[in-house]
């Protein structure tokens, strides 16, 4: 292990993400540095456009900085090959998206447990029987994603992160499809699994009381980093977005009320 990282499970240093070529070129991330301490949730929040979502998928060696570097746990990420990127990903990593990405064909242990018998590992039943159960779902293990609810299905799929252990959790607006009481559940789960297991969140979400289950939330503006918020409240939050911009369009409730011309 690199002996500097010891606190770190992710560090991001200068990284820069441009998309298209040269004349309609987007910046979509400029010089973000920023670590992820082992063990921590954090919320990464910004208005429409502001880099959230390539800094996620950066920061999972899903894609790859145009220039920077990407340290998760002791791997440089731009150093390792597609094989090892790959491998690295199913053995570390656990991904929670808002589309859920259930196989429809398969019933819930055998989707929970896929990423086990992708990498050629036996699921052992103790463990998959605690998961289910940590999850709320012990009861539907043999029932397909059609005949569970939107938020049984978003449990699903955070029993299939959990199951390989990974060390780092990335999560895409995993509420963003569910109804406010479900949404709370599961940011529950993933608070809890940070706190109990030692697995590092990091979840890019629009909503302020989704953030404010992290310990901590970053702000994106413009792909470049715009502050952050330690032991946030949905309050503290909806205040830092709307200075942000971010809640623009939303009516005259939530226009900043001091500044003028969106200056912070
Ligand atoms: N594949 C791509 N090709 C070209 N431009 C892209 C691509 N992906 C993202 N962008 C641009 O990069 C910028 C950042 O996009 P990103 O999806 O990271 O923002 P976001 O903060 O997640 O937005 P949202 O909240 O709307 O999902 C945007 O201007 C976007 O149009």
């Amino acid at each position: 292990m690199n002996p500097g990282n010891s606190g770190d499970a992710i560090r991001l240093t200068a990284v820069r993400k441009l998309y298209g070529k040269r004349d309609n070129q987007v910046v979509a991330l400029e010089e973000v540095t920023t670590r992820f301490g082992r063990g921590t949730f954090t919320a990464i929040m910004g208005p429409s456009g502001s880099g959230k979502s390539t800094l996620l998928q950066c920061a999972a060696g899903l894609d790859q900085p145009t220039s920077g570097s990407v340290l998760l746990e002791e791997h440089e990420l731009s150093e390792l090959s597609e094989t090892e990127l790959t491998k690295l990903r199913r053995d570390r990593i656990g991904f929670v998206f808002q589309s859920f990405n259930l196989l429809p064909v398969l019933t819930v242990r055998q989707n929970v447990t896929l990423p086990l018998r992708l990498a050629g590992r036996k699921p052992d039943r103790d463990r998959v029987a605690r998961i289910l159960e940590q999850v709320g779902l012990a009861q539907r293990s043999n029932h397909r994603p059609a005949e569970l609810s939107g938020g049984q299905q978003q449990r699903v799929a955070i029993a299939r992160a959990l199951i390989s252990d990974p060390a780092v959790i990335f999560a895409d607006e995993p509420t963003g499809a569910l109804d406010t009481r479900t949404a709370r559940d599961i940011l529950g789960l993933l608070r809890h699994s940070s706190r109990a297991a030692g697995q590092t969140i990091v979840m890019v979400t629009h909503d302020p009381v989704a953030a404010s289950y992290a310990d901590r939330v970053l702000f994106l503006a413009d792909g470049r980093l715009a502050g952050e918020l330690h032991s946030p409240t949905a309050e503290s939050v909806a205040d830092r977005m709307t200075r942000l911009g971010a809640f623009a369009d939303e009516g005259p409730r939530s226009q900043p009320v001091a500044n003028r011309g969106g200056q912070r």
